[in-house]
């Protein structure tokens, strides 16, 4: 995902199982992988809470494109 030709594509990541404790922050998530510009959506499978706000980002993305 860091090669240039994939620069202007939208990426979504997930930053999955944040009821977790030992969860990493988003905020760390996005420094530490170097994805600022993209979206990394806080979320919980469990739940399902964040899955539609990143899929409605990615959604918007493609179509803006
Ligand atoms: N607490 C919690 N558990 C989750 C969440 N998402 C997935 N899990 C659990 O994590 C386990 C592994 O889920 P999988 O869907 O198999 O994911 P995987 O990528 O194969 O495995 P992991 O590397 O553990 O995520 C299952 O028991 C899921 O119920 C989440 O948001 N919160």
């Amino acid at each position: 995902i860091f090669v240039s030709g994939l620069r202007d594509v939208a990426v979504l990541v997930f930053a999955n199982k944040q009821d977790l404790p030992s969860a990493m922050a988003v905020s760390d998530i996005t420094e530490a992988l170097g994805l600022k510009g993209w979206l990394v959506q806080p979320s919980c499978a469990v739940s399902g809470s964040g899955l539609v706000e990143g899929l409605d980002w990615l959604s918007n993305q493609i179509q803006n494109q």
